[in-house]
């Protein structure tokens, strides 16, 4: 999807977007030295848009994914998430704001191995006591096509289908941001590609907000844009990406 119909898909109101980071900064105090793994980001996030956060080794993208998404605090800055600024929340709001309001998928899946597919699917809407609306629940499997692997038990389900479980299971509530941290690092690259191709489905079709750290440059050609970290910063960022475009952005940073 181009940029342009990225914004086209946003909603026409004065909504602010998805996610907004100011000033973000972290530091780890290891004792003998402290490490700047954020270093004062500035990024916002598109509703609707997907997209990637790219950079070399060390770069901080993990840290500002945490960050972006109450699994960490920053050290300065802020994090609002729409309306509302999730950098003062406290534990068990940040708990409650995961659980309603955001979707994770990992690169280890992290299913339960007892439960079948849709068991797996259900159950963040089943801990939260959330009714799951049926009609979102057969949307959702459509789109991840698992219609006739849902009484499955993941050890009888392949890598990819693993992933799509673990992708419907993230849309299912409706979240306003699914955080997706190298979704396809443990798939071969036919199923890696039916996943990515999932995830920019759903933001294209189902208006979903995601934003996925990754070092593929193939997996970030899938996205409406690209930003790129070095030593912490936001250096760089690419609308409309392809692989090769990516790439040579990336070599240009790593040199
Ligand atoms: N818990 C921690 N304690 C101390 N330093 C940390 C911690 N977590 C991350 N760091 C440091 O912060 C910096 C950024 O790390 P981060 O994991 O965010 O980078 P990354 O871009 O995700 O790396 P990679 O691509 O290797 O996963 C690195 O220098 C890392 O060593």
């Amino acid at each position: 999807m181009s940029e342009t119909m990225a914004h086209q898909a946003a909603p026409q109101t004065d909504a602010p977007p998805a996610v907004v980071a100011q000033g973000l900064t972290k530091v780890y105090d290891t004792g003998a030295t402290a490490v700047r793994a954020l270093d004062g980001v500035d990024v916002a996030f598109a509703r609707g848009a997907f997209t990637a956060i790219m950079g070399p080794s060390g770069s901080g993208k993990s840290t500002l994914m945490h960050c972006l998404a109450g699994l960490d605090t920053a050290t300065s800055g802020s994090v609002h998430m729409g309306r509302t600024d999730i950098t003062g929340l406290k534990d068990r709001e940040l708990t409650l704001l995961r659980r309603d309001r955001i979707g994770f998928i990992f690169q280890s899946f992290n299913l339960l191995p007892m439960l079948t597919a849709q068991q797996n699917i259900v159950l963040p809407a089943e801990i939260a006591r959330r009714k799951v609306e049926p009609k979102r629940f057969e949307r959702i499997v459509e789109v991840v096509g698992l219609h006739d692997r849902l009484d499955h038990l993941p050890v009888k389900l392949s890598g990819g289908e693993q992933q799509r479980v673990a992708v419907a299971r993230a849309l299912l509530n409706d979240p306003e941001v699914v955080y997706a941290d190298e979704p396809t690092g443990n798939l071969d690259s036919r199923s890696g590609a039916e996943v990515l191709g999932f995830l920019r489905d759903s933001a294209r079709e189902l208006e979903q907000t995601v934003i996925m750290v990754t070092h593929d440059p193939m997996a970030a050609a899938y996205a409406d844009r690209v930003v790129f970290l070095r030593d912490g910063r936001l250096v760089d960022e690419v609308g409309t990406p392809t692989a090769e475009l990516v790439l040579d952005r990336l070599v240009k940073l790593e040199g």
